[in-house]
């Protein structure tokens, strides 16, 4: 699913409109209706209690005057915060004019800011899309008071004071914290950003029809993976249109079809990571897995990973020998690797002479950012897994989540290579600086070996003759953050470690086989 600018929505609206042949008071309509739903299905009235709605002078302010017309009519008890201005929207007024007489309505100044009790449920409609600049005056006043006072609140389509797409330009300025943010259609790429998560709080999407025909022909480098069937607000679409499905397996495929693959892994002390990864990627669904490790390492994989084939270094500590590449669809490094100079001298014979995809993490990403000129030898469509950290010593160290983005594009585009950029949204990165965020996985995945499970699960899928790179690194991803969903739900996050989410792999696959 696609991410769009702030500008591309306001054109989104306005397509709508146009193509549906409504009216923007009647979209206004939808999207409250939309929101009454959500607050609906969230909070009796008793639970919400009287509700404060704080409405600024634009639609996103119109859209909290009929939010509290529909919840007034629905049986909550409400009371409205108005920002006063010169001028306010057409739709706005509308709603204004058309609110029940006997709703409480305070202007709001400076000098006069509404009662908020701690729990009082407040609904923040103060600005939306329309950001122009950051809060100040009233506004600002208005949102301190409100981000002081310990009360429920709910942003309706942003947290004000938080643009869509863009860092905020005056870092003092407020921006209202929300427990809940209720986006239109689409999230937005803000949602996505460690950054702005005291912000935006929880966030979800509420379907107000808007054209799909706009949508699919709107350019952004922004997009977010889902699982089929999940999503919410377009539940049903996703199931019908995937946003990435593994293809089915042939009644007549053999192991060929899901290639051979060899991993470089393991150290001293290390060798964990090299049975996690190969777990995976034996899970993953490879069709023979070829495992170097250092000498240590032999009975360790020979006993833990019998599917596996081993190579022993001749090197007890870590790995110092290339083995021939001849039978390999597909190469992987890194995982628990240690930084040996012998095993930079693999790293950089491996960028040199290998033909086949390649998949580089951890310890082979340290050495890649120690010995940066290796950077110009990697082969096209290579993927790269590193973590902030990581990638940080890959390139330089990023003012804030937006910079972030765009070295990352930077990057894929200047070394024409993927770049899974791991975290909470993990971003897999493509050669032609398309940025596609996961949705799947669970802060329980923070524990060790969990980026080695990944790197074994991105090794075979790109092993897999059927997939392309970027599809493959999408599909892993995915995959990786699913199956770490389904073993919380049995360890719990605190209690999962990184041989539960290889455990879960093959279910994580299967629900995306289509
Ligand atoms: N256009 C449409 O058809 C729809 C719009 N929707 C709502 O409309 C919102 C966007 O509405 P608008 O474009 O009117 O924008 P907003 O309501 O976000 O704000 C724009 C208004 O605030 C003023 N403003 C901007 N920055 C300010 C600041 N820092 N301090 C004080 N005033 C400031 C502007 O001059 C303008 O009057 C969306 O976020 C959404 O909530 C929804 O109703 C869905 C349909
Ligand atoms: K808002």
């Amino acid at each position: 699913m696609k991410l769009l600018s702030a500008a591309q929505i306001r054109a989104l609206d306005q397509a709508t409109i146009r193509e549906q042949r409504t009216t923007s008071t009647a979209l206004m309509e939808r999207a409250a209706i939309a929101l009454a739903g959500w607050l609906y299905q969230h909070y009796t009235p008793a639970e919400a209690g009287e509700i404060l709605l704080l409405c600024g002078p634009g639609n996103n302010g119109g859209d909290g005057l009929a939010l509290a017309r529909l919840l007034y009519l629905a049986g909550y008890a409400v009371r409205l915060g108005l920002l006063p201005a010169a001028k306010y929207s057409d739709d706005y007024e509308y709603n204004h004019h058309v609110l029940p007489k006997v709703i409480a309505i305070q202007e709001l100044s400076a000098e006069k800011l509404p009662d908020i009790q701690p729990g009082t449920l407040v609904v923040d409609a103060l600005f939306g899309t329309g950001l122009s600049r950051p809060l100040d005056g009233v506004a600002a006043a208005v949102v301190r008071h409100l981000n002081g006072s310990h009360a429920r609140v709910v942003a309706i389509d942003l947290p004000s004071g938080l643009l869509a797409d863009a860092p905020q330009p005056d870092p003092q300025a407020p921006v209202v914290r929300a427990s809940h943010t209720i986006s239109f259609g689409l999230p937005k790429l803000a949602f996505l950003l460690p950054q702005n998560a005291d912000y935006v709080g929880e966030w979800h999407v509420v379907d107000i029809g808007l054209s799909p025909d706009f949508i699919a022909q709107a350019d952004t480098p922004w997009h977010l993976t889902r699982l089929p069937g999940t999503g919410g607000f377009d539940a049903a679409l996703a199931a019908r249109q995937p946003d990435v499905a593994l293809p089915r397996r042939g009644k007549f495929a053999y192991k060929n079809t899901f290639g051979h693959a060899l991993l470089l892994a393991g150290s001293r002390g290390k060798v964990g990571a090299a049975v996690l990864a190969s777990g995976a990627c034996l899970r993953g669904g490879v069709g023979l897995l070829t495992v170097a490790v250092p000498g240590c390492g032999y009975d360790i994989i020979q006993t833990t990973r019998p599917e596996a084939m081993c190579l022993p270094d001749t090197q007890a500590d870590f790995i110092s020998e290339l083995p021939d590449l001849k039978p390999y669809q597909a190469v992987g490094i890194g995982p628990g690797l240690g930084q040996e100079e012998a095993s930079r001298a693999v790293l950089e014979k491996l960028l040199r002479e290998a033909k086949v995809p390649l998949v580089i993490d951890a310890d082979a990403l340290n050495l890649l950012g120690e010995h940066r000129e290796l950077l110009a030898l990697l082969p096209e469509n290579t993927v790269l897994t590193p973590h902030i950290g990581e990638f940080t010593r890959l390139t330089e160290k990023a003012r804030d989540d937006y910079h972030r983005l765009d070295l990352l594009r930077d990057f894929v585009q200047k070394h024409k290579c993927i770049v899974i950029l791991k975290g909470a949204y993990t971003a897999v990165a493509a050669p032609d600086g398309q940025v596609y965020f996961n949705s799947t996985g669970n802060p329980g995945m923070g524990t060790g070996g969990s980026g080695d499970v990944l790197t074994g699960l991105v090794l075979a899928l790109r092993a897999d003759q059927r997939l392309d790179t970027v599809l493959a690194a999408r599909l892993a991803v995915l995959a990786h953050g699913h199956a770490g969903d389904l073993a919380a739900r049995e360890t719990g996050e605190a209690g999962l470690v990184a041989s539960d989410l290889v455990q879960h792999i093959g279910p994580a696959l299967a629900v995306l086989v289509q």
